[in-house]
């Protein structure tokens, strides 16, 4: 059997945080008058903070001092951490668990490969911190998805080379970004959507043992 390195996105994978990071930069947009749907939501997906506001700023034709970029983006996390803070362990999605143990018990590489500046404090808020044997957040990457710097930098964390890796996500951008670092690139959520991955799964209950086996002996 081969260690392999399994990476997980946090937000929208390992907990549905993507919901809440929509709550908050819709008030946001409404807030300067700028149109903000699922849809384009779903391009902020798996982007960082300041890109995002960037974009919006940029749907909206919208040109602010940076100083009023900055209230905006402190406006963004206050809200988002307005939800975290009452998240606990009942927020981990569907067979997250499951899969992670299963992958421990088999002595698997795992790692985090997420944008956010927040992850330390959410998996701590669901307790599943202490499952990682590496982190690669926001804090620690130039590059953003579909950069694939952070998962690279996960990979190397982990001692593993990476095509030795596995990517689960559910953004476009991180899909791009572990299939340009060569790793094989699991989508989470709709096929229509992720049609660059290599495998895609509605969410975690359909990730059975056999297919999480054919991964660790490939
Ligand atoms: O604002 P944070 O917590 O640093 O997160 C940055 C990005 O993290 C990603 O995981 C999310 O998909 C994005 O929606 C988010 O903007
Ligand atoms: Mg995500």
């Amino acid at each position: 059997m081969m260690k392999k390195g399994f990476i997980f996105d946090l937000d929208g994978v390992i907990v549905d945080t993507a919901k809440y990071h929509y709550l908050a930069w819709k008030k946001l947009a409404q807030s300067i008058d700028v149109h903000f749907s699922e849809a384009e939501n779903e391009q902020l997906k798996g982007v960082s903070r300041v890109k995002s506001l960037e974009k919006i700023l940029e749907w909206g034709n919208k040109t602010i001092s940076e100083s009023d970029f900055m209230k905006l983006m402190a406006l963004k996390n206050d809200d988002y951490l307005g939800y975290i803070n009452t998240m606990n362990e009942s927020e981990i999605l569907p067979d997250v668990l499951k899969v992670l143990k299963f992958l421990i018990e088999k002595e698997q590489g795992i790692a985090l490969g997420s944008a956010s500046k927040n992850a330390r404090t959410i998996l701590k808020k669901v307790n599943l911190f202490h499952h990682f044997e590496a982190i690669v957040d926001g804090n620690d990457v130039v590059k953003g998805k579909p950069n694939p710097e952070v998962f690279l930098s996960a990979a190397k964390a982990l001692n593993i080379n990476p095509e030795h890796c596995i990517v689960f996500e559910d953004s476009v951008a991180g899909i791009q970004a572990a299939n340009t670092a060569n790793m094989i690139s699991i989508g989470i959520g709709e096929s229509s959507v992720l049609q660059e991955a290599d495998f895609v799964f509605a969410d975690f209950t359909h990730i059975n043992s056999q297919f999480l086996n054919e991964l660790i002996n490939k």
